[in-house]
């Protein structure tokens, strides 16, 4: 069903409004409800490209619509309702083909269709933003730990849950005091777990010859959580809480000083230029084909995402000075990295046939009985199959899975790169962050997941169940890019990731690859292995794997750094409080803002980044002293 609230385009258009916000995502929607709370008077507006489903079924229920896109399960990917369905260029080293970038193009963005994993990073990786990167301590760990916080409403794992790893004792207390209760976001434990799930998990840690991570949240990241990974999904509802469910309730929605319009795609911003000093005026959007504008008196924020913001800076004439002139863009500011600096977190994928009689959630495909019991279960109690997340995620060092001497010439190959290679004075700081978390081997640098499903890689056997399992690189030196290719803002930008071209970051994959293998013939995931399906038993060169990784390499949908917040020195393109270099009045919260990868799924600290904005906006504007200001302005 359609919330009925949303204004039409023309009424959204003819609106007085103090800021508007440009997306309803992660970020966005952050920054709408904050900002529109009281006692802020602020005019909100909200512009959405997507449409506005408050009830779905595919979006609200777990297993409905996520799990990489495995036909059999979901249909939210590569589904035009809800995802952009973008494609990145084709890239040279996976064998020239191009990735499939699903983005959420519904309201509640990538949160209505990403797979719900919960995770914080390390401290390492918010502490370089705030050292390394030059933002000041505002922006290090602990300082992010209560926007962390505020996001979230987080429930401990149930004790009738089963537990991943029955010999290991969790300090709840400990636990809870990493997490805040309070938030919109709730965050709980699966209530009910695959065969897999336990014996993939343990498996994985004794590969990696580590011990279960009791406390993954409190600053350092390594190893599988004891309680599993924690998701978005209400331990009581069983459903999806993403963004728009969480922070644009009926509550928020019946606002009066906030509205929304969706299936509105902003084309650019329009500008005031008196003199230097450059404002923006208005915000140009289109929908259903026809082009409105609508005026903004303070701000705008532009929240669309690492891959679309950029999009809507240059169509503004904000970026590089040489791509606009070739495209007849009147250039307002010359900013040539908006759009570079694109990282993001490549993945390679095997799976497995595993023993018969194994319930998986391929049970759910061909199991009709099973499927009926999970239903009825799911409609009375919220809980069993249908509230299932993936749980057993582990970010392992790069020691875990290479021998010492395997590590050392790999590290002589990056030196050697380095050296040769022509860096950024972005790069320089990151690679130097980069190299410091790979040596000291504490945090981790490539992620083992489990999915307890087949149909990713290959077509599943008819009553059969498969395990894919995964291993995502977390820390990429590789840099891409994303920039327009024509005036029109319904062409989608040219994303380069340039994934893997850099030999430690094939590299690395490799050893990811070999490891899944490593892993799964390790106690006590190994007895339920029946078949190695892709790829397959036979396949063991080294020259045979690298052949097997060039061809099968995802992203793991998190590209990020596109405006990254920096000094300009450092080829930042936003400022500590999220202002773009050189403009009054536009900032950027999203996912573009953070400079470098981190070791983690990034939403719950894309969450945390716009708890701070709306924040810092709170004390740049007094919004708690300021209340009447408006009011007085209209009776004038
Ligand atoms: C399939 C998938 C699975 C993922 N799984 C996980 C996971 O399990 N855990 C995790 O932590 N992270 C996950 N992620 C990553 C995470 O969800 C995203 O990186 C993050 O939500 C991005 O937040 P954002 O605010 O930058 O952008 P988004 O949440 O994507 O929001 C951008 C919004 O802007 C809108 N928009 C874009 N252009 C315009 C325009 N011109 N005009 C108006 N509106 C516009 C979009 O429609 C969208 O609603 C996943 C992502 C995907 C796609």
């Amino acid at each position: 069903s359609s919330a009925s609230s949303n204004l039409t385009p023309a009424e959204f258009a003819a609106k007085p409004f103090d800021v508007i916000v440009v997306g309803g995502g992660n970020a966005g929607l952050v920054l709408a409800n904050r900002l529109s709370a009281p006692p802020s008077t602020l005019r909100v507006g909200l512009i959405e490209a997507g449409a506005d489903y408050p009830v779905d079924d595919l979006i609200d229920t777990p297993t409905a619509g996520n799990l990489l896109g495995n036909a059999r399960v979901g249909t939210l990917l590569g589904n035009p309702t809800y995802d952009w369905e973008l494609q990145s260029v084709p890239q040279p080293a996976l064998d020239g083909q191009p990735l499939q970038y699903p983005r959420g193009k519904v309201m509640g963005g990538s949160t209505a269709i990403n797979s719900m994993v919960w995770q914080r990073g390390s401290r390492a990786d918010y502490d370089a933003w705030a050292s390394q990167f030059g933002n000041g301590p505002e922006w290090g760990f602990d300082a992010l730990l209560p926007y962390f916080a505020r996001s979230e409403s987080w429930h401990p794992p149930s004790p009738s849950a089963p537990p991943l790893f029955p010999d290991t004792s969790i300090n709840f207390t400990a636990l809870g005091e990493m997490h805040g209760t309070e938030g919109p976001i709730e965050v709980s434990y699966n209530s009910w777990l695959t065969d897999l799930d336990a014996p993939a998990a343990q498996a994985a840690v004794a590969a990696a010859r580590l011990q279960p991570n009791t406390n993954p949240d409190g600053g350092h990241d390594a190893s599988m959580p004891a309680t599993g990974t924690a998701r978005t999904v209400g331990p009581v509802s069983g459903q999806r809480s993403y963004a728009a469910s969480a922070y644009l309730s009926a509550d928020v929605r019946a606002r009066s000083n906030l509205e929304v319009v969706t299936e509105a795609a902003v084309s650019r911003i329009l500008w005031d230029v008196s003199g230097n000093v450059t404002n923006a005026k208005a915000v140009e959007f289109v929908s259903a084909g026809k082009t409105y504008t609508v005026d903004v008196r303070k701000e705008v924020v532009l929240a669309a995402g690492a891959l679309k913001t950029p999009q809507i800076l240059e169509l503004s004439g904000v970026g590089n000075r040489t791509l606009l002139e070739s495209l007849d863009i009147p250039v307002v500011l010359d900013l040539p990295e908006v759009g570079e600096n694109l990282q993001d977190h490549p993945v390679t994928l095997s799976d497995f046939r595993v023993v018969p009689n194994v319930v998986t959630l391929d049970t759910l495909g061909y199991n009709a009985t099973f499927r009926a019991e999970q239903a009825e279960l799911y409609k009375s109690s919220r809980t069993g199959a249908l509230s299932y997340t993936s749980a057993p995620l582990g970010p392992v060092p790069l020691q875990s899975m290479t021998t010492p001497a395997q590590l050392s010439k790999m590290r002589a190959q990056l030196e050697s790169y380095i050296a040769s290679a022509d860096l950024t004075p972005m790069q320089k700081v990151q690679y130097d962050v980069l190299r410091d978390i790979v040596d000291k081997g504490e945090d981790g640098w490539v992620e083992m997941v489990v999915v307890p499903a087949g149909g990713v890689l290959s077509a599943p056997e008819e009553g059969r169940s498969y395990l894919t399992a995964v291993a995502i690189q977390l820390h990429p030196f590789g840099r891409g890019s994303v920039h327009i290719k024509s005036t029109d803002p319904s062409e989608s930008p040219a994303i380069d990731p340039r994934f893997l071209e850099i030999p430690w970051d094939f590299d690395v994959l490799v050893h990811g690859a070999k490891f899944i293998r490593k892993w799964i013939s390790t106690d006590p995931i190994a007895p339920y292995i029946d078949k190695l399906v892709t790829p397959p038993a036979s396949l063991t060169g080294h020259a045979e794997w690298e052949k097997f990784v060039h061809g099968n390499v995802r992203t793991t949908n998190h590209p990020l750094g596109t405006t990254a917040m920096a000094p300009r020195s450092l080829g930042g393109v936003v400022d500590p409080s999220l202002k773009i270099y050189g403009l009054k009045n536009v900032r950027v919260v999203d996912a573009g803002v953070i400079p470098l990868t981190i070791g983690v799924a990034i939403m719950p600290t894309v969450y945390a980044v716009a708890e701070k904005a709306a924040d810092i906006l709170w004390k740049e504007w007094k919004l708690d002293l300021v209340v009447q200001e408006n009011h007085l302005r209209d009776e004038l």
